[in-house]
């Protein structure tokens, strides 16, 4: 993208549960944004700052979502602070219906978003009366569980066995004693067999904190240790289900988790068609433009 085409480009800035991103308005998709340009915007000291970028723009402008623009009008590209593409971002889900709701592109109440992994639907909740946001919840689609049956989680000297989830991006989820003890999480955690995650993988740390609710860490792809994820989330409910015995295909019942992360708290549910809904805060906080020089020419 050239200088002069970013000159006077809106941005907004938002987070679902402390996962944060920058959000680029681009209805009609003329914005032509390269990794280099991402990760400039998404830089915490030079730029803008986020975990992730999230582009807003018409799936019938998109061709990567034409096929998906009957079902629903609006296509996240999600964008990794790296500049990477990933294939869904559960928070930034959320965060962008929030951000359709407030700039009166959708109504409150339930709508459908196009995502590289699929048309997602969404509730935004109406505000509270003094203003508080409502809450956001999406339907997440099937957990995928591809085995191998067990993979490992390796931090320096430490290793744990850990469940290969797929929740439209990949995720190994690793039950620990002790959160802490995934270390500072500067560098990607090593996962064995080589060769199961060819696209890299997104881990999680998990503890138990009560029947059915846990804490995590995550360390995510492209973006290195963020306060929040939401596919993780949705990973780390369905794996502690599994582990507590619980299949919601079998039992016939949903399994609720609450799931703690650094930077709040999220509700997943796994329906007993397989359905996993998340249900957490989305709130925008800031609004500017880009000033001129910010991007690579
Ligand atoms: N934070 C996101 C996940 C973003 C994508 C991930 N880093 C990947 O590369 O798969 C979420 O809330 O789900």
């Amino acid at each position: 993208m050239s200088a002069s085409t970013t000159q006077g480009l809106p941005f907004l800035k938002g987070h679902g549960t402390q996962n944060d991103f920058v959000i680029v308005p681009d209805p009609d998709g003329t914005l032509d944004l390269g990794p280099a340009a991402v990760a400039a915007l998404c830089d915490r000291r030079a730029g803008i700052g986020g975990d992730g970028l999230l582009r807003v723009v018409r799936s019938a402008a998109e061709p990567a979502a034409a096929a998906q623009a009957d079902r629903a009008e609006w296509f996240m590209d999600y964008r990794n602070s790296d500049g990477s593409i990933a294939e869904m971002c559960g928070n930034g889900v959320r965060v962008f219906a929030r951000y359709l709701v407030r700039a009166g592109l959708a109504e409150p109440g339930p709508f459908a978003v196009a995502t590289r992994a699929g048309v997602r639907q969404v509730l935004v909740a109406e505000d509270g009366p003094d203003g508080t946001p409502g809450e956001v919840t999406v339907e997440m689609g099937r957990a995928v569980l591809p085995g191998p049956d067990t993979v490992e989680v390796t931090v320096g000297e430490r290793r744990w066995p850990a469940l290969n989830v797929n929740m439209g991006n990949p995720h190994a989820v690793a039950f620990v004693d002790d959160l802490d003890h995934a270390g500072t999480l500067y560098t990607a955690p090593l996962t064995a067999p080589a060769g199961t995650y060819p696209e890299g993988v997104n881990v999680e740390f998990v503890v138990e904190r009560g029947p059915r609710h846990v804490a995590m860490r995550v360390h995510e792809r492209g973006s290195g240790e963020t306060r929040s994820c939401g596919t993780g989330a949705c990973a780390v409910a369905v794996a502690a289900a599994r582990r507590d015995g619980l299949d919601p295909a079998v039992t016939g019942e949903t399994a609720t988790y609450t799931v703690d992360l650094p930077g709040g708290r999220l509700l997943i549910a796994e329906h007993p068609d397989g359905r996993v809904e998340m249900t957490g805060p989305a709130e925008i906080v800031a609004e500017g433009v880009i000033a001129p020089g910010l991007l690579p020419r």
